[in-house]
């Protein structure tokens, strides 16, 4: 498992080793230290559960989706059939990012995957028919703390794709907030300077 982090902090995109022989591939999809060993801010996250979702169309949105404190979750995405364009929205209170997206495809070919901690809120794009995504997760679901805003919301500005289809929405994702419209959330760190730095 090789790791790289992202341009917003804390986004990190993580790519298996495939082993290839005639019979096919044999890869780790996840290791716990290697995932250890790529937290910056050495976080112990541990996952809780796996959740899998299949979307037929190409263009189907999901998001964008979050869960608050105490339930709030880390996620690590992959797809395992098809190709998507997966997305974070830093929603910490405080940071430098704040209201700031990033992308990265996600494909079952490239076998990569993308780790978004809790303070971030998360949505996807299939660019491929019978898209699978799998996902790990920190916090158990908890409906009561199961959070959503506008995908489309002009202040993020998020570049979806051409073929992103707004009648593929849930009826909860069509009436999702803006993000100005929701009280700060995830607390993070302040940054201070250390005398002499
Ligand atoms: C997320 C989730 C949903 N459900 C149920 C609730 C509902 O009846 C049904 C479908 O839920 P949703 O419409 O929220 O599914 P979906 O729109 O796919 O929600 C997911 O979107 C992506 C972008 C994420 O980041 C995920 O965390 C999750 O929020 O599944 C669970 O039982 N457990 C879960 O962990």
């Amino acid at each position: 498992m090789l790791f790289r982090p992202l341009a917003i902090p804390g986004l990190i995109e993580f790519t298996c080793q495939r082993h290839g022989d005639e019979r096919g591939y044999f890869a780790e999809a996840f290791r716990q230290s290697v995932f250890d060993q790529a937290m910056e801010d050495g976080a112990n996250h541990r996952f809780v559960q796996d959740n899998e979702s299949f979307s037929a169309r190409v263009g189907t949105i999901r998001g964008l989706h979050y869960q608050t404190a105490p339930m709030a979750q880390g996620k690590l995405v992959r797809c395992l059939s098809g190709a998507i364009m997966d997305v974070a929205v830093d929603i910490r209170a405080g940071s430098a990012s704040y209201g700031q997206w990033a992308a990265l495809v996600l494909s079952a070919k490239a076998g990569n995957q993308l780790w978004i901690p809790p303070g971030f809120a998360h949505g996807f794009c299939t660019l491929a028919p019978d898209c699978r995504v799998s996902y790990k997760v920190t916090a158990y679901y908890s409906p009561e703390h199961d959070k959503g805003m506008r995908w489309d919301d002009p202040a993020i500005g998020i570049a979806w794709p051409a073929v992103a289809d707004p009648e593929t929405l849930s009826a909860k994702d069509r009436v999702q907030p803006l993000l100005a419209d929701i009280a700060p959330i995830f607390g993070c760190a302040p940054v201070i300077a250390l005398e002499g730095e």
